[in-house]
């Protein structure tokens, strides 16, 4: 659909953009990214026929851009107009309707149903059609933009070309205005885009441009673009990146400037005991991977709680419920990890483990009523869910890298089933030793202050130590509750 070939050029002396090469298809969301000053703005204005090279071509439908006359430009290539303050005496609908100006014909240019239908059409697109009549300088500086793109829209382009289109955007216009985009070139629309906004560039675009210095740094998918060093190279800014939630598509988060930390310690003078439950509110958020009933998954959380439930607690709505009891006890459930367990607060065992320059502290609280043996057959969902269950909190002293809290889980699960085989305990269905219970949880939560633990397999300091503690823990607790249990 476009075609550009070594384009150089700039303003007077001296090139701007240097040698620039790439090709857009029809139906592609095709984005430009750079830093401020590497030749965005320039090389667009040289695909539009704004700026004439130095040397380069570029050619639309396969014909140079400077063979079209204007009017035939404009009706193939639409640019999201530049405002000016003297467009701010039109209306809405004025100014959308300059869109039309390509496809008039004949001398006196007069505006037909299909003029309209395409302003009409336009202005539902972009939301700007209930305030048609009002004049732009009666507009917010988001709906001004909408206004443009709408001009832009109804000139029915095949090509649009858009600089910052977000700008003045907020959250949901920008997503509304990209998620337009995104619909239209499944339309067959081709799309070019400057953005500055990384994020919202890989989530949306087929293809990006990254410019440095007037020449491409790299072209391609949003994951050959949004590479940690690409990123850090071209903007000299230290980002990291991590998946999005829900969209395969690589994010980049920019890392702050932050003073060192001082060191934090995660140890047994920071648990609460309660009769219902025990908590850790530590004096820092820590990052935690868990599959507590509250704050599964990753994230900063700054309360760590285990409550007990009896044994015939309804587990039907047990979020709902645990939830409402987790914040009745003052805990923020948007940071706290909460789990449950028919274990008596009592029976909770905890140890401190050092090993060279790191050290964990791991809370265990082990019923094994619902012991069971993962190795052998059965029918997946138990008859009936009790809370009998072994729940595990490892908090790490250090700096760990993502591989470490996974690694972390496998080894703390390598240490309970160690600890379930020494202390003889059985699946009763199948009267083989017991792996787990059928409801166990786990938690991982470091101070990331301190050492750099990148690894925290079974024989790393990291790993040696989450293994000792969390044996040790889970031990004593099986202790206890067998004890309990042989009491009553
Ligand atoms: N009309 C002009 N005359 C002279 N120099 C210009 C002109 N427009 C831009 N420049 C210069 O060209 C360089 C590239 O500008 P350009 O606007 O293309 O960058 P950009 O990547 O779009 O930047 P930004 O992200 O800040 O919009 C800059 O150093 C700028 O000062």
């Amino acid at each position: 659909m476009l075609q550009a070939t070594e384009l150089s050029g700039g303003y007077g002396s001296g090139l701007i953009v240097r040698g620039v090469s790439f090709s857009v298809q029809k139906g592609e969301l095709f984005g430009i990214l750079g830093p401020n000053g590497s030749g965005k703005t320039t090389l667009l204005n040289m695909i539009s026929g704004l700026t004439r090279p130095e040397s380069g071509t570029v050619a639309v439908k396969g014909k140079m851009v400077d063979s079209y006359t204007p009017k035939e430009l404009a009706r193939v290539v639409a640019v999201l107009p530049q405002m000016t303050s003297s467009q701010f005496a039109y209306t809405v609908k004025e100014t959308v309707s300059l869109g039309r100006y390509a496809h008039q014909t004949g001398f006196f240019k007069s505006w037909t149903q299909e003029d309209e239908t395409a302003v009409q059409e336009a202005m539902k697109q972009t939301g700007t059609s209930s305030f048609a009549e009002k004049p732009l300088s009666a507009l917010s500086g988001g709906e001004r933009q909408r206004v443009f793109l709408a001009q832009a829209l109804a000139q029915e382009p095949e090509i649009l070309l858009l600089d910052e289109p977000t700008n003045h955007l907020d959250l949901s216009y920008q997503k509304e205005l990209l998620d337009l985009l995104k619909s239209m070139t499944a339309n067959g629309l081709t799309v070019i885009s400057i953005f500055h906004d990384l994020n919202l560039s890989s989530l949306y675009c087929d293809r990006l441009l990254l410019m440095d210095a007037g020449q491409i740094h790299t072209i391609g998918t949003p994951a050959d673009i949004m590479v940690e060093q690409h990123i850090q190279d071209v903007y000299d800014t230290d980002v990291q990146k991590q998946p999005h939630p829900e969209v395969p598509k690589p994010q980049m988060s920019l890392l702050p400037n932050m003073p060192a930390l001082a060191e934090v310690d995660i140890h047994e003078g920071l648990l609460e005991h309660q009769p219902d439950y025990i908590a850790i509110r530590p004096p820092v958020p820590l990052k935690a991977l868990s599959s507590g009933v509250i704050g599964a998954g990753w994230g900063w959380r700054s309360a760590f709680v285990n409550r007990h439930v009896d044994k015939s607690y309804n587990m039907e709505h047990f979020e709902e419920e645990a939830a409402a009891f987790f914040a009745g006890k003052g805990f923020d459930l948007n940071e706290t990890v909460g789990m449950m367990t028919a274990v008596k607060m009592e029976d909770a065992a905890w140890r401190m483990e050092r090993q060279e320059d790191v050290s964990v502290f791991a809370v265990a609280t082990a019923g094994v009523g619902n012991a069971v043996d993962v190795t052998q057959p059965r029918s997946s969902w138990k008859k009936q869910i009790t809370p009998g269950t072994i729940n595990i909190w490892v908090f790490a002293n250090g700096k760990l890298s993502e591989e470490a809290f996974v690694q972390g889980l496998m080894t703390a699960t390598e240490a309970k089933v160690k600890a379930l085989a020494d202390a003889g305990v059985t699946d009763r269905e199948t009267g083989t030793m017991a792996t787990g219970t059928s409801t166990d949880s786990l938690l991982i939560a470091a101070t990331q202050r301190g050492a750099y633990q990148q690894f925290a397999g079974s024989i790393t300091p990291l790993g040696i130590a989450i293994g000792r503690a969390v044996y040790e823990a889970v031990t004593e607790s099986l202790q206890k509750t067998t004890k309990r249990r042989e009491n009553l």
